[in-house]
């Protein structure tokens, strides 16, 4: 059932939010101005076809809703995995991506599928992909191409069946330039690059987020629903939410916490840049 409200006609909805466990906050994407609907039409074509993905945009833009949309719109029946590559530690990255076996270390007395197993038949989101040491890049590539696993301490490969989508903040080709991330990998995700503009590049999408944030967090929180008068309005749109979309969420999210009557006015807005 897509989400719904007043004056708000492109919304896309996500059909598991409700049992996903990695989606707390994900209910819908708001896609409103022209240049976010051209990234929705992308987003479709990418989605429908079998080609890895690899999603630019600056941090709070929308990376992982885009990632899990394009899971939805897929084929694919398994699991959609998340995983933030600063978050895999050095010394076990590749234990954590790629599995391991009973007695692989003295401590290990079960086996593990990992982040890329876990994904077989589904997909694998990989968050801030330049953040892989140049090391995993590598297997990682081998995994993608060859459609097989090497646990660690196991003796043989296994066949996975993964599609892998990887968000970057920054420009990929530049960490390519410096040395920093695999050519090959580099090659193989961006067959499907996808671009997602900053926030202050889609104006007129700013107030239908505002009144959907309002709208869920009103839900969420069991709160009247206040009104974001004119002055309000001038202030949100002429922001340039360094922050993005998150800003904005975490915005409205105070605003209706500190405002006292049936209105949001521009000094309930924390907006500290
Ligand atoms: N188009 C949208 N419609 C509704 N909610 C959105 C939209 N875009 C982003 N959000 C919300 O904004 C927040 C930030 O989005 P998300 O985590 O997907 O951004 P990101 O680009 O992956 O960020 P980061 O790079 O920091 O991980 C989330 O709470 C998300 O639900």
């Amino acid at each position: 059932m897509p989400f719904t409200h007043k004056g708000t006609p492109a919304l896309l909805a996500f059909a598991d939010s409700e049992r996903s466990p990695l989606s707390i906050r994900a209910r819908a994407l708001v896609f409103v101005d022209p240049r976010s609907c051209q990234v929705r039409e992308r987003l479709d074509e990418l989605a429908a076809g079998p080609l890895p993905v690899l999603i630019q945009g600056e941090s709070g833009t929308g990376k992982e809703l885009l990632a899990r949309q394009i899971h939805q719109g897929s084929v694919r029946s398994g699991l959609f995995v998340a995983v933030s590559c600063s978050a895999i530690s050095q010394a076990y990255g590749e234990a954590e991506l790629f599995g391991y076996v009973a007695g692989a270390h003295s401590s290990l007395s079960s086996s593990r599928a990992g982040w890329f197993g876990s994904a077989h038949g589904g997909t694998l989101y990989l968050e801030e992909v330049a953040d892989l040491s140049l090391a995993l890049q590598a297997r990682l590539l081998t995994a993608l191409e060859t459609g097989q696993v090497m646990r660690v301490g196991g003796q043989r490969p296994l066949p996975v069946d993964v599609r892998l989508v990887a968000a970057t903040s920054f420009d990929l080709s530049l960490a390519v330039k410096a040395g920093k991330f695999n050519r090959r990998l580099f090659d193989y995700l961006d067959r499907g690059h996808l671009s997602l503009p900053p926030l202050r590049e889609r104006p007129a999408d700013i107030m239908p987020l505002a009144q959907y944030f309002l709208e869920l967090y009103c839900t969420r929180l069991e709160l009247p629903l206040p009104q974001i008068g004119a002055a309000t309005r001038a202030v949100l749109e002429s922001h340039n939410w360094p922050g993005n979309t998150r800003e904005l969420e975490n915005c409205i999210h105070f605003a209706l916490l500190v405002c006292e009557n049936d209105e949001i006015l521009p000094n309930h807005l924390y907006l500290p840049r």
